[in-house]
C-alpha cells in the first residue's frame, strides 16, 4: 500500500476527511479523481493542511470500501461512485447540505441524456447540494446505462456523490427524495391508444408500488413518460402512503412553448411573459391560457390585439408544437423537455416570484375550478420553495376557456376509465375516440 499525501481545504472536504480510507485501482486513478474530489470549487483552500489516504496499487475496480474495519459493498453502484465518503463529518460543517437521493427512470433515454448532467452540475438543486443519482433502466438498456454512468464519472462533478444503476425499482427507489419518471414505451405504428395506456400504465403501477415501499415518505414524483397525466394518476393510486399532492405530471414544456409563442407574436423577449397556465392534459386538448397570461405585466389581450390568432393560431401552435418538432427532428423533443424538467423542479424548490405562478399537472383534490376530483390535471400553482405547492385559486375562467378545459377534462376522464384496472377502481372500460388522447407529438 502506498500512502498519498495531498493538500486539501482546511474546512472539511465534501468528499473526504482524514479518517476516510479509500481503495482505488491505481495511482493514475488517484491523481485523476482525487484532485477533483479534494478541491471542490466552493471551498477556500488552506495550502498547508494535509489529508492522508491509503491506496491499493493492485486492486481491481473500486467496488468495496473499508470503513472501521468493515468492508462495505454497494451492489448497484458504478465505478468511482462505489467509494464511500464520510458524509457525516461533512454535514456538520454547514457548508454543504445533506445529500439527497434522486431517482431517474428511462435513464438511458434521450431526455435523461440531457437531464442527468444538469442535475449533477448543481443547476437544479443548487451549488451547495450534493446529490446521489439512482438510475433505473431495464435489461434492454443496462449496457447503455453503464455508458451514461461512465460519462457521469468522466464529468468530475463535485456535487455528484453516488451513481447507482439498476433494473429493479424496489432497489433503485430506496430512500429517494425525488423521482423523475421518464421511461415509457413510445407509441408504435398501428398501436391503439388503449394499448399504450395499458402498457405504460403497468410500468407506472409497478413504479408506484415500489415508491410506496422504498422511497422516502415525502418523495416528490415528476412523471414525464407519456401519457404523463394518466401515468401520474396510476402511479399515485399505487402509492397510498405517499401524499397524492407529491405527484406531478410534466406540463412545464407546454408552458414554456406557450410563453415562446406569445413573446414571438408580441415582439418581446420571452422573459417578459408571465402567469402562463396550461390547463388539462399534456395532449392536443391542453388549453394554453392567454386570458390570464401577462406580457410586461399587462393582460395578453391588451398587448396582442389579434384575438382570432390567440384563440386559434396560438392555441393550436402550442398544442401541436411537439408534433411539428418531430417532423423536423425525426424524434420527439429531448433537450427542451430536460430544460422544462429543470424548470419544473426549480419552481418547487425556490419561492415563486410575487404575483406569478407556474403550471403543473397535479391531483384535483379540492380544486376551486370545478374540475372533476381524482384526475391529474394541469393547473396554476405557486410554491414557497419547500418542494410543496399550493393552487392559485382566483384565476378567471371565461366561456372560451371553460369549454376547452371541459374537453381536456373529458379526455382525462376517458383515459381514467381505460386504466381503472390499474388504479384499483374496478373494471376498465375504454371508449376513447379516434382523435382522443393525441400526444403533442402525434399530429
Ligand atoms: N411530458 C412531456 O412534456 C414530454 C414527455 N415525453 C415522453 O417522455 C418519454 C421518454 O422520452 P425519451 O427520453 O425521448 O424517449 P427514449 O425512447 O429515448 O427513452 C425512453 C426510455 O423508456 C424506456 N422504456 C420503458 N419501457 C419501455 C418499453 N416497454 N419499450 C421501450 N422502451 C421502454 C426505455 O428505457 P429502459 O429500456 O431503460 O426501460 C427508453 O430508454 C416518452 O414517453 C415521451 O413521450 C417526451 C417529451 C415531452
Ligand atoms: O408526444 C411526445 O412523445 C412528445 C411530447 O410529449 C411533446 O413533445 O410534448
Amino acid at each position: 500500500m502506498a500512502m498519498a499525501e495531498l493538500s486539501t481545504p482546511q474546512t472539511t472536504s465534501p468528499f473526504l476527511n482524514s479518517s476516510s480510507r479509500l481503495r482505488l485501482s491505481s495511482k493514475l486513478h488517484l491523481s485523476n479523481h482525487f484532485r477533483q474530489l479534494l478541491l471542490p470549487p466552493l471551498h477556500t483552500t488552506t495550502p498547508n493542511s494535509k489529508i492522508s489516504c491509503s491506496v491499493s496499487q493492485n486492486s481491481q475496480a473500486p467496488v468495496a470500501v473499508q470503513e472501521n474495519g468493515l468492508v462495505k459493498t454497494k451492489k448497484e453502484c458504478y465505478g468511482v461512485f462505489c467509494l464511500t465518503y464520510d458524509l457525516k463529518a461533512e454535514e456538520e460543517t454547514r457548508t454543504w447540505k445533506k445529500l439527497i437521493n434522486i431517482a431517474v427512470s428511462g435513464a438511458a433515454g434521450m431526455i435523461s441524456n440531457h437531464l442527468l448532467f444538469k442535475l449533477a452540475s448543481g443547476e437544479v438543486f443548487g451549488p451547495d447540494q450534493p446529490i446521489a443519482l439512482k438510475l433505473l433502466g431495464s435489461e434492454r438498456s443496462i449496457q447503455a446505462l453503464e455508458g451514461v454512468a461512465m460519462e457521469l464519472e468522466d464529468s468530475l462533478f463535485p456535487l455528484l456523490r453516488e451513481v447507482d444503476i439498476g433494473t429493479d425499482p424496489n432497489e433503485v427507489f430506496q430512500d429517494v427524495e425525488w423521482a423523475i419518471l421518464i421511461g415509457a414505451k413510445p407509441r408504435g405504428p398501428g398501436m391503439e391508444r388503449a394499448d399504450l395506456l395499458d402498457i405504460n400504465g403497468q410500468i407506472f403501477a409497478e413504479q408506484g408500488k415500489a415508491l410506496n415501499k422504498a422511497a422516502s415518505p415525502n418523495v416528490k414524483v415528476l412523471v414525464v413518460g407519456n401519457p404523463c397525466n394518466t401515468n401520474a394518476l396510476i402511479c399515485l393510486k399505487n402509492a397510498p402512503n405517499i401524499p397524492a399532492k407529491n405527484f406531478h405530471a410534466l406540463t412545464r414544456l407546454d408552458e414554456n412553448r406557450a410563453k415562446c409563442q406569445l413573446a414571438l407574436k408580441a415582439g418581446v423577449f420571452y422573459d417578459k411573459v408571465s402567469n402562463m397556465t396550461i390547463w388539462g392534459n399534456h395532449s392536443t386538448t391542453q388549453v394554453p391560457d392567454f386570458l390570464n397570461a401577462r406580457i410586461n405585466g399587462l393582460p395578453v389581450k391588451e398587448v396582442i390585439t389579434d384575438h382570432k390568432w390567440l384563440e386559434e393560431g396560438f392555441t393550436e401552435s402550442v398544442q401541436k408544437r411537439g408534433g411539428l418538432l418531430i417532423q423536423k427532428w425525426g424524434r420527439s423533443s429531448a433537450a427542451s423537455t430536460a430544460v422544462s424538467i429543470v424548470d419544473a423542479i426549480k419552481s418547487l424548490v425556490t419561492p415563486t416570484p410575487e404575483g406569478d405562478w407556474f403550471s403543473s399537472g397535479v391531483y384535483t383534490d379540492g380544486n376551486p375550478y370545478g374540475i372533476e376530483e381524482g384526475l391529474v390535471f394541469s393547473m396554476p400553482c405557486r410554491s414557497k420553495g419547500d418542494g410543496d405547492y399550493e393552487l392559485v385559486k382566483d384565476v378567471e375562467i371565461d366561456d372560451y376557456l371553460r369549454k376547452r378545459i371541459a374537453k381536456s377534462e373529458a379526455e382525462l376522464l376517458a383515459e381514467k376509465r381505460c386504466v381503472a384496472h390499474l388504479t384499483g377502481e374496478g373494471i376498465a372500460y375504454c371508449d376513447l375516440g379516434p382523435v382522443d388522447t393525441m400526444l403533442p407529438g402525434e399530429v
